[in-house]
């Protein structure tokens, strides 16, 4: 029945907001509308009734959690991230660091299967969680995609989950560990990996951002995929900047996704969409666990709007490209920069 808190409230005394959740059970052309009014107003939403069942979320999660707690000198076996791969605190190839470890995987199941080998002691359960964690999350995005291109009468309603379906796709999934900030300082007394384990208390905020607290766990950016469906633990972390220039935390929530629009999607909806800068903090005490499945393209297709959303009054906005081309710039540049400004039709910046 309730599909939607439409308008992200600010709360009085935390200055979190909650996003647009967005109930799937509801009536499908109500959903869509709400899909498509969150991804203009703010490029996030939350939600519920998502259809990927539980035990396939926690076993991922159980998964990421055996992974972070190893080790360090076996952790690296499974690294550097080039990109994919497990990376600590090194974000990317230009000097951009945070509080952060990470597994980046290519989703594709191969690739998975080999990977495995590197990460976990039983190769073969961890690439058949990993694998039925990216069906189910690559299966909810297909749909979101396509509630968005019904919202947005677009014709054909699979033009943009055709590209994440495709065998092609360079679709990734990451695992982000943010270890507590206080754990550094007592690194040298206790050793103990119990921090790794999921806290008991819900609904944290990651609100202590006065200047002497705060650690950047991922920096400011966005993802220049299409869509991204985050599910985090319940501790908070997740900060979006509103146009006003205020980090604004999200409320984290287990049972939910969170999903933002990439960079693709912004350029395939002619502007529409907006890709909305993002950052991650390290709470105090406790560990975050965030799961990012970033949709892809394939390497080689030529990313336009459908026609439908070019017109003479909202001409296109950005030139034709490729997600190769797009990668390329997009590993060329730090995190924090923005890369779909080179690819505005007035842009004769040259990227090649
Ligand atoms: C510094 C970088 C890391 C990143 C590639 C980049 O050059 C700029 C974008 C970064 C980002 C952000 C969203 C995703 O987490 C990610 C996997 C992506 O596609 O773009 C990362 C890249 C990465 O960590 O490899
Ligand atoms: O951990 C998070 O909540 C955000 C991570 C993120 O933005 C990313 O991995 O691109
Ligand atoms: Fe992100």
């Amino acid at each position: 029945m309730v599909v939607a808190c439409p308008t992200p409230i600010r709360s009085e005394n935390i200055g979190a907001i909650e996003l647009p959740i967005i109930d799937l059970s509801a009536e499908r052309s109500e959903v869509s509308k709400l899909i498509v009014k969150s991804c203009e107003q703010y490029g996030f939403f939350k939600v519920i009734n998502h259809g990927v069942p539980e035990d396939v979320i926690e076993k991922m999660e159980e998964e990421s959690y055996q992974f972070f707690a190893k080790p360090a000198s076996k952790k690296q076996g499974a690294g550097p991230a080039n990109p994919c791969g497990y990376g600590s605190k090194n974000i990317g190839f230009n000097g951009d660091f945070g509080a952060v470890e990470y597994l980046l995987l290519n989703t594709n199941p191969l690739s998975i299967s080999q990977r495995s080998k590197t990460i976990s002691n039983d190769p073969t359960k961890f690439s058949s969680t990993v694998n039925g964690y990216i069906q189910s999350v690559r299966d909810l995005a297909c749909e979101l995609l396509d509630l968005m291109a019904e919202g947005l009468w677009v014709q054909d309603t699979s033009t943009f989950s055709r590209l994440i379906r495709d065998v092609d796709s360079e679709s990734l999934l990451r695992l982000n560990h943010y270890p507590p900030l206080l754990k550094d300082s007592l690194r040298d007394k206790n050793t103990s990996p119990s921090s790794l384990h999921p806290p008991q208390h819900h609904h944290k905020n990651s609100n202590s951002t006065n200047n002497n607290n705060i650690r950047i766990g991922f920096g400011e950016h966005s993802d220049p995929q299409i869509l991204t469906i985050l599910r985090s633990n319940d501790v908070g972390g997740l900060q979006i900047s509103l146009e006003d220039g205020l980090w604004v935390p999200v409320s984290p929530d287990p049972t939910a996704f969170c999903i933002n629009v990439g960079d693709v999607l912004q350029a395939m909806t002619n502007g529409r969409f907006v890709s909305v800068r993002h950052r991650a903090l390290a709470n105090s005490c406790e560990s975050r666990l965030s799961m990012a499945y970033f949709g892809a393209p394939p390497p080689h297709v030529r990313i336009t709007p459908p026609p439908e959303l070019v017109t003479s009054q909202r001409p296109s906005l950005y030139r034709p490209f490729t997600w190769a081309e797009y990668k390329k710039a997009t590993y060329s540049l730090q995190l924090g920069d923005s890369r779909l400004n080179l690819f505005r039709m007035e842009a004769d910046d040259d990227i090649s």
